[in-house]
């Protein structure tokens, strides 16, 4: 099959009109030589930068570096990690130099990483697979490593950002990890516990054109009393110090439930307000405080689902950073990782998010013997998961007891409701953005330094067909017209856009993907799609495998 780009209309047409087999955004292509399995699997890291084969025409202004993380070791000695956000973090980078590409990757020199190494064996309980007390130690040694308790992972594998000059690799606790971003070498490792009142961050924080960066995370008071913090790290100090050292929680909002927060991966952000949306998906604290004493348990053994709560959109302003506690927006139930972006209109908040129906977790689908099983196998287990949909809610800020009963949203172009119940919650109805069965747009990516927090048109997302990455696909969210680029066999990882040097349209830029085509001669490639047309512009290949990546960063 020919790489294609293509042009569709309407999530409901485009499901109708298409041969099976062919894809449209919408439809899923077939995977029967189960290639996706090669993302999955242990690499080494490369000792210097490997030069890559280019195909096409990379534009001449593109020079950096692209910097992605992601698991690339998925067992120590004879224990395998179970769970797709175990593996342990690597870092990836294509250099990109007058016309030149290089390639180069390297492990995240984690606690969790050197433990593991120095005893062949998993030393740091990770997201779903438990270390066992080292059986060669004796017995009043493992007497004491029980009572010290699982240690909490430092496996930063999810997203890379700066902090200032400096770059951290992160997971979603309360340890980041100093890298640098030409050589790859780990610096250091930092606690956040020692600047923040956090138990972790997520790795989706905001940043601005300055540099500030905004992020939230759970946190687990004095009396077991629950909020979720929103943190302000300073942009670079001109002293030189550290502008963690002068990071600030500026507003807490509450918890829906006691003892239960709920899983936060990502947040939104406009001009003026911080939006939270609380999902049922919970981390039921005694089980994961008791977790840490009982023998195999996993950070994946301490989520439930609230299955009444349904899904609470909680509002803060941002300066001054006050909570807006009268706003009881509420909707049903919905997982959400991705924020893709939100904005404000006219007295009204608009959030667009990339939703999976229902309470129950997502995650619980992603365990590496699900997704690398053969693919009629990874269709029936995706068949019972919740089914992704893209989604824009609309809360309007202004909300008078008298409008009872009657939709508050005035905005002309979108079908999303907002009714006040004469409880003074506001029940909220989506517009439905994009949806296929099993078919998600993830890991969305927006033109962020001109569009982040304000009205735009496009998103960029990866295709995920029954979990599997497959396409790369442009969403306009204003006619919901999708692009989409794919070819045979190729797994992409979510599509970076790159601005055009003084561009003027949102979408004059490139989208920037690593791809693996696994029976290829060079089965590592990125690629380098006009963001207009989603057309090919160029590949620089590598002869090697590249491992799933989750996030990452372009550094021009
Ligand atoms: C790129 C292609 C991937 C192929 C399949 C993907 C399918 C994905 C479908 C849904 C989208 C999901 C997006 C999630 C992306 C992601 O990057 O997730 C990684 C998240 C990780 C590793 C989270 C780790 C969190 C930890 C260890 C949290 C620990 C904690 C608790 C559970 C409670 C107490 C606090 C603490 C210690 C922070
Ligand atoms: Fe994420």
């Amino acid at each position: 099959m020919e790489p294609m780009a293509m042009r569709l209309k309407g999530a409901e047409t485009k499901l109708a009109c298409f041969a099976p087999g062919k894809t449209r955004g919408g439809r899923g292509v077939e995977h029967p030589a189960a290639g996706y399995k090669k993302i999955f699997e242990t690499v080494e890291e490369l000792n210097e930068p490997i030069p890559a084969e280019i195909k096409g025409v990379i534009p001449s202004w593109l020079g950096g570096s692209l910097l992605r993380m992601g698991p690339g070791l998925f067992e120590v000695g004879d224990e395998p990690f179970h769970h797709l956000f175990d593996g342990q973090a690597m870092i990836h980078k294509f250099d990109l130099k007058d016309g030149q590409v290089t390639y180069y990757r390297k492990f995240i020199k984690t606690d969790a990483y050197v433990r593991a190494m120095t005893e062949n064996r998993i030393v740091i309980t990770e997201f779903g697979t438990a270390a066992y007390p080292d059986p060669c130690k004796n017995i009043f040694s493992r007497f004491f490593t029980y009572f010290r308790g699982i240690e909490v992972t430092d496996n930063c594998m999810v997203n890379i950002y700066p902090v200032g000059e400096d770059f951290y690799a992160v997971t979603e606790t309360n340890f980041i990890t100093k890298v640098d971003p030409d050589s790859l070498e780990t610096l250091k490792r930092v606690d956040l516990c020692k600047y923040l009142s956090v138990n972790g961050l997520t790795a989706h924080p905001h940043i601005e054109a300055d540099g500030t960066v905004y992020n939230i995370g759970n946190c687990f008071g004095k009396n077991l009393s629950l909020a979720y913090n929103i943190v302000k790290i300073p942009p670079a100090q001109k002293d030189g110090s550290d502008p963690l050292e002068k990071s600030q929680v500026v507003v807490q909002l509450p918890s829906s439930e006691r003892l239960k927060p709920s899983y936060v991966h990502s947040f939104g952000m406009t001009d003026n307000h911080f939006v939270f949306v609380e999902q049922p998906v919970k981390i039921n604290l005694l089980k994961f405080l008791s977790a840490w004493s009982v023998r195999g348990a996993t950070y994946m053994d301490c989520f439930e689902s609230n299955e009444s709560m349904g899904t609470w959109f909680h509002l803060a302003t941002k300066d001054p950073a006050e909570y807006l506690s009268s706003h009881k927006f509420r909707t049903s139930a919905f997982n959400i990782f991705h924020h893709i972006n939100a904005y404000e209109d006219e007295g009204f908040i608009v959030v667009d998010l990339c939703t999976w129906k229902g309470h129950d977790f997502v995650y619980d689908y992603l365990y590496l013997a699900n997704i690398k099983q053969e693919w009629e196998e990874v269709k029936k287990a995706a068949m019972r998961a919740p089914q992704p949909e893209v989604r824009r809610y609309v809360l309007p800020l202004d909300i008078h007891k008298e409008e009872q009963g009657k939709n508050l949203v005035s905005l002309p172009y979108t079908t999303a409701t907002a009714v006040l119940n004469s409880d003074g919650t506001i029940w909220l109805e989506p517009e439905v953005l994009f949806s296929g069965p099993r078919q998600a747009f993830e890991f969305p990516q927006i033109n962020y330094s001109l569009c982040s927090g304000k009205k735009y048109s496009f998103a960029y997302g990866l295709g995920l067909n029954h979990f599997i990455p497959d396409r790369i696909v442009k969403l306009n969210v204003q006619t919901k017209e999708t692009l989409v680029w794919q070819e045979e066999d190729c797994y992409p990882s979510e599509p970076l856009f790159v601005p055009t040097p003084g561009a003027t349209e949102e979408d004059d830029g490139v989208l920037l993907s690593i791809v693996v085509k696994p029976g290829a001669e060079r089965p590592g490639f990125l690629l380098v799609l006009d963001a207009v047309k989603l057309t090919e512009l160029a590949r620089a290949e590598v002869n090697i495998i590249i491992p799933v990546t989750l996030h990452g960063l372009y550094k021009p």
